[in-house]
């Protein structure tokens, strides 16, 4: 067994990245104790009946105490007034990190409360489901893929060090990244293309009514990748529409645009810009996988739980 990176993790929120830290932790014998808190008793009872977490809390305040690494485990609206609640009972030395797919918002919640002496270290991890809740997490979630550190001004490097080598532990590729450029770079890979989804399987469930469910039944790998998406969590991703609104209104502006463009392009029958564009558009595919980038698919589809 390795040498653990933390003593003693204090895990808050139990839902599918928390179980997934706890699982990949305990496989790799990174913390000494991992504790545990979420807000329903439903989700702790659930904890303790699948042995998730060492030590499950019956508040957030006795979770954290004595531990020297707390994550941040809850949807991104929440992330503030759980550093409230904590922040009085965190040891002194300790790193609070958080695992939201926000950072800015995070990052301007969290900070004012945390006390003098204690680091702040948000991360990301690029790796989930559409499941939620404890019993969705499982080892191999993080298992190359990305996590993004995203050290804040004077973040302290030895805390951000150890907080590497655990997501490294937990099977993870480590980068770093200021805030902003992760939200702008997020809002285009994850959080427009969600909204994308939501709305098109919203309009297929529209149009159901007339078809008589011929739109699910006969419906392709693509629309069934949307469907898939369109079964997050619905807290987690209203949150993460309102804390990065600008980023996304941005890219969903651009979007409308390009939009807007091939549809003329259909109305007008100008094959050659719709043959243009999807030649572009498929050599960006393409070169993804040429540089051996494609590490999207594996996870995807993996764990139980509620949706
Ligand atoms: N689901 C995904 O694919 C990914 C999610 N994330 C981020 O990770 C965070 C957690 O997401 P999931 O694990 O998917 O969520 P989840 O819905 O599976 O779990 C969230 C947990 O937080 C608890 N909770 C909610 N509000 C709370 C509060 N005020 N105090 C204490 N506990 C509270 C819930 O009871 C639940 O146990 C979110 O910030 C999300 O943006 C990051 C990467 C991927
Ligand atoms: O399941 C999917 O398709 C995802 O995109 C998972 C995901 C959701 C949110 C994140 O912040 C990071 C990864």
């Amino acid at each position: 067994m390795r040498t653990p990176v933390y003593n003693r993790v204090a895990l808050i929120g139990l839902g599918l990245i928390a179980s997934s830290m706890f699982w990949a932790m305990k496989r790799g014998g990174l913390a000494g104790e991992v504790t545990g808190y979420a807000k329903s008793a439903e989700s702790r009872e659930t904890a303790r009946r699948i042995g998730l977490c060492d030590r499950v809390c019956e508040s957030a305040a006795e979770a954290v105490e004595g531990a020297d690494l707390v994550v941040l485990c809850v949807p991104v609206g929440a992330m503030g007034a759980v550093a409230a609640d904590i922040a009085p009972s965190l040891m002194p030395g300790a790193t609070v990190t958080d695992v939201g797919s926000v950072k800015r918002h995070v990052i301007d919640a969290v900070t004012p409360h945390l006390p003098d002496g204690v680091h702040f270290v948000p991360a990301h991890p690029l790796a989930g489901t559409e499941h939620s809740g404890p019993e969705s997490g499982f080892a191999e979630l993080f298992d190359n893929r990305w996590s993004l550190l995203v050290p804040v001004e004077g973040s302290d490097p030895e805390a951000v060090a150890k907080l590497r080598a655990l997501w490294e532990g937990m099977g993870a590729n480590v980068d770093e990244m200021d805030a902003d450029h992760h939200d702008l770079v997020l809002a285009v890979t994850s959080h427009a293309p969600h909204l994308i989804a939501y709305t098109m399987v919203g309009v297929a469930d529209d149009l159901r009514r007339v078809t008589d469910s011929e739109v699910i039944k006969y419906s392709a790998a693509g629309f069934r990748d949307f469907t898939r998406i369109a079964a997050s969590d619905p807290t987690m991703w209203r949150d993460v529409f309102l804390t990065n609104k600008d980023a996304t209104l941005e890219i969903l502006g651009r979007f409308t645009e390009e939009l807007f463009a091939l549809q003329r392009a259909i109305r007008t029958g100008d094959g050659e810009q719709l043959h243009d564009y999807f030649t572009r558009t498929r050599a960006i595919r393409r070169g993804i996988i040429e540089a051996g980038q494609d590490t999207a698919a594996p996870n995807f589809g993996r764990g139980g739980g509620k949706e």
